[in-house]
């Protein structure tokens, strides 16, 4: 594809012939991405190894400049960002309406519906997915919006049993999202700052999946998480502990040297099942 300049008359057939953005192979269709993403993020997940494998693949990543008008911009075939804020969305559905031939990775008020970790995990539980491969179903949680002396006795009238694992109800990518705790006792919930959501620690030997799905495609990787919590250790301990992001990239367990019964994959057909339902209910890719 050909990005639009100054006296570009017409756009051209999707080749690679007069591009300002340095030196592609001529005559070479590409799928034009354009980017709107956080420096943090650019810095973390558009490595260049990504760009030139997307490259050789014929898909090109353009960074959309956020100071200037969206539809000045491209042309694109995808727009994929990561940006919160309400002038954001709004100048991302006034996109969609102008440009409904553009796929917008993800429709706005969909991201929304994942911004929350209560409404994110309702379309799980909703599902109530259960086959010959497997059962999908989420932690018993409770959702707490404020008052966090009111905690211990709303985690007892729930019937949660601890330990819990506290995460801040908002899940829009800051770091504050990410700052979750364990409690071993219901009077140390207290200390939390609500809004939150405490789930049920599930024991789970240690080893989590963390699975990656655009479109029909389905990547699986294993993660070191946190160790199981035995009834011992939750009877000698007391408190609330803030802990670290235990389950990202460098905490890879793919080439660990683990108990098969920890390792094995969840089975693909009920993933394929689960990604389907997810991409239906939640309209996303
Ligand atoms: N209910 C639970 N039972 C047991 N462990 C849990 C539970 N919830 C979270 N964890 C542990 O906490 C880690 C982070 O949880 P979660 O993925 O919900 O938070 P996050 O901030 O979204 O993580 P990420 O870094 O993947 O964005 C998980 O990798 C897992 O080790
Ligand atoms: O294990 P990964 O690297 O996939 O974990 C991701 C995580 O799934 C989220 O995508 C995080 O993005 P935010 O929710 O926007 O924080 C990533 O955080 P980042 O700070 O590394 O971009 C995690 O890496």
């Amino acid at each position: 594809m050909r990005l639009k300049d100054d006296n570009d008359e017409e756009e051209g057939p999707k080749t690679m012939s007069h591009c300002s953005i340095g030196h592609l192979q001529p005559e070479k269709s590409f799928v034009i991405v354009g980017y709107a993403l956080t420096s943090k993020k650019v810095e973390s997940f558009l490595k260049p190894k990504l760009e030139g494998l997307a490259r050789n693949k014929g898909i090109l990543f353009v960074a959309i400049d956020q100071n200037r008008p969206l539809s000045d911009q491209g042309p694109f075939d995808i727009v994929l960002h990561k940006l919160t804020g309400k002038e954001w969305r709004q100048i991302l559905e006034e996109y969609r309406r102008t440009h409904p031939e553009v796929t917008v990775l993800d429709p706005p008020d969909a991201i929304q519906h994942l911004h929350n970790r209560q409404s994110m995990l309702q379309c799980v539980a909703d599902m109530n997915l259960s086959d010959t491969y497997g059962k999908v179903g989420v932690p018993r949680q409770l959702v707490i919006k404020r008052d966090s002396s009111s905690i211990p006795d709303a985690v007892t009238k729930a019937g949660l049993i601890l330990p819990l694992v506290a995460k801040p109800l908002v899940a829009d990518g800051s770091a504050k999202s990410h700052e979750l705790s364990l409690a071993y006792d219901e009077y140390s919930l207290q200390k939390l700052e609500p809004p939150l959501v405490l789930q049920e620690f599930v024991n789970h030997g240690g080893v989590l999946f963390k699975v990656y799905i655009v479109g029909e495609a389905i990547k699986v990787v294993r993660r070191f998480s946190l160790p199981d919590v035995t009834k011992r250790e939750l009877s000698k301990n007391a408190g609330v502990f803030r802990f670290p992001r235990v389950s990202c990239a460098a905490a890879s367990a793919d080439d660990a040297d683990l108990d098969p019964s920890v390792a094995e994959l969840p089975p693909r057909p009920l993933l394929e099942r689960l990604a389907k339902e997810l991409r239906r209910r939640l309209v996303v890719f």
